[in-house]
């Protein structure tokens, strides 16, 4: 027994570790995708092994009516705070409920078929990222992108009094289309909102709720989470945030990510395998892709409604949702479960994600929350890639006359530039957003034209990597710049032909076939041999081998 938890406690390292490498910078990241997968591939081996050594054994945990509860979360939980549901305006809780219940309605929450260890899997829960305009959200292979929430206090001010008159309404939406188009050059985003009223509606609850998180989480004083457990009364009465010396007041939560799961619809769910905590709804994790140290703020709100009316015994309260916390790196720590009610929300503050994992424990209502987090989006707001993609066509110059085009620089560092960008915005952003399918469009238009203007540039990096491969198989070019440019295109070359084909098989999987077509993923951009309009083949074997052979013969 011994022996195997220190083999377990290694196993927890590893996969800490594995977490850390997961977070490093898009590009490298894409490059490890492969090494990920074989590693990941043998920490589950690893971890079957284990657990079978552990044998029926289990990690002890403590819940509320366990001795000692307390002093645990005190002691090993630190930065975790339970805001009762009565600490938020009765009124807020309203729209975010029925917000949530319209998202749901309308369709909006699907389940992400992610990538996994390799493998794809469809999430349990079904998800929608709201936040701020152009924002993303990646977390296991998948950039989520933003249904924009709506801030325009003039359209706020507006509604409040009731009745829009139309005039007032374009005003309204056309400062909605400024604020979504901030930063992404004045006058580009057209005036028109991305969607209907009830769904504009909805996103706006969810950013009322937010803008309530980014006050409150850090302003609750350490250990109120004790006391608000075993006393619902400290939180009673004070709807508004209160600030503790010494914290920063406000956090800057950019984006939501929604789940929504109905237990009686799932019949697979995963038992939590090292506590005995029950079934999982979301196995264990650190969240990823945030900045680093930051609180993510959590609502829970759970149908009861739907459950009176199923039946069954009525004095039996239904099991409600949980969620577990592990001390990451460490086995002898008991985990803690907290159950929640609908209403309550809880806060993971400071370095809680990062020291400690989480998981979500499935009751037997249908259940939403609302996960408020700060996504680190130095890669990943519209406005970076624009700016990334900007950066990569100055190499391009077109004759004013023949309209003739020809690269400024042959210096190895500028085409690496391109060739990487031309990687990044084809797999980072538009292959990630036509594999979730028409979702996004179905009901929000806002990322129908900044994806057809990144395909528009990506096309014209096509023709940058076409005048690339020209220079270094130009018999009239000194040798050595030839054989410099082709070590610069291989190594890009080769990786977006591995890339182009993983998202082949991706969008070809046996699950992707079991969508409806709305939303089954599309692998896009393609094209056959031999289109005119296209530069280059989809397929770039034979291209790789004459930069290779090139480079055998210079
Ligand atoms: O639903 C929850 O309480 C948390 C969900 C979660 O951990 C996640 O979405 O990353
Ligand atoms: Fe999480």
């Amino acid at each position: 027994m011994r022996k195997s938890r220190t083999r377990l406690k290694r196993f927890a390292q590893n996969l800490d570790m594995s977490e850390h490498i997961h977070k490093s910078h898009v590009r490298v990241c894409m490059r490890r995708v492969g090494r990920m997968d074989a590693l990941r591939m043998s920490h589950s081996r690893q971890r079957q092994r284990l657990l079978q050594e552990l044998g029926g054994q289990r990690i002890p945990f403590l819940s509320p009516s366990d001795p000692g509860f307390q002093e645990l979360w005190k002691s090993s939980y630190p930065g975790l705070v339970l805001r009762r549901a009565d600490a938020l305006p009765p009124d807020l809780h309203a729209r975010v409920q029925a917000a949530l219940c319209s998202l749901h309605g309308r369709g909006c929450l699907l389940r992400d078929l992610v990538r996994v260890r390799g493998r794809d899997v469809f999430t349990a829960v079904s998800r929608a990222l709201l936040g701020l305009p152009g924002h993303t959200y990646r977390y296991l292979n998948t950039r989520l992108f933003t249904i924009p929430w709506h801030c325009g206090e003039e359209e706020q001010e507006e509604e409040e009094k009731g009745g829009v008159p139309k005039e007032e309404e374009q005003k309204a939406q056309k400062h909605e289309g400024e604020v979504q188009g901030q930063g992404q050059g004045a006058g580009e985003r057209k005036a028109e909102a991305c969607c209907d009223q009830e769904l504009r509606a909805a996103c706006k609850a969810l950013w009322e709720l937010n803008r309530f998180f980014c006050e409150d989480v850090n302003c609750r004083e350490a250990g109120d989470h004790g006391r608000d457990v075993e006393d619902p009364q400290v939180s009673e009465g004070s709807p508004q945030p209160q600030c503790s010396k010494g914290s920063p007041c406000t956090a800057q939560f950019n984006v939501t990510l929604l789940n929504y799961m109905d237990p009686a619809t799932m019949d697979q769910l995963k038992e939590e395998p090292y506590y005995g905590m029950g079934k999982m709804a979301v196995g264990w994790h650190h969240d990823e892709n945030l900045v680093p140290s930051s609180s993510v703020a959590v609502y829970n709100y759970s149908c009861q409604d739907d459950k009176v009316e199923g039946g069954g015994s009525e004095d039996v309260a239904p099991a409600s949702w949980r969620v577990g916390l592990k001390v990451a790196w460490d086995i002898n720590t008991p985990g803690l479960v907290l159950p929640l009610q609908s209403g309550d929300c809880y806060y993971m503050r400071d370095d809680l994600n990062r020291t400690h994992q989480h998981c979500v424990l499935a009751g037997e209502m249908s259940r939403f929350s609302s996960t408020h987090r700060v996504a680190e989006c130095s890669t990943g707001t519209l406005e970076y890639i624009r700016r990334r993609c900007k950066e990569a066509l100055d190499n391009v110059s077109t004759d004013p006359d023949t309209g003739c085009k020809s690269l400024r620089s042959l210096s190895p560092s500028t085409l690496q530039l391109s060739e990487e960008v031309h990687n990044e915005v084809e797999f980072e952003w538009l292959r990630q957003y036509w594999f979730q399918g028409r979702r996004y469009s179905r009901f929000c238009n806002w990322w129908n034209k900044p994806m057809e203007q990144l395909e528009e540039v990506w096309k014209e990096m096509e023709s940058l990597t076409q005048l690339t491969l020209a220079v270094a198989e130009d018999d009239g070019c000194e040798e050595q710049r030839r054989k410099e440019v082709a070590e610069t295109l291989l190594p890009t070359l080769t990786e977006r032909q591995q890339h182009r084909l993983t998202w082949k098989e991706r969008c070809e999987s046996r699950l992707a076939q079991t969508l409806p077509p709305e939303e089954a993923p599309v692998n896009r951009p393609y094209w056959c041999d031999g289109d005119p309009s296209m530069p280059l083949p989809f397929d770039l074997t034979d291209i790789i081998s004459r930069v290779e052979s090139l480079l055998w013969k210079l």
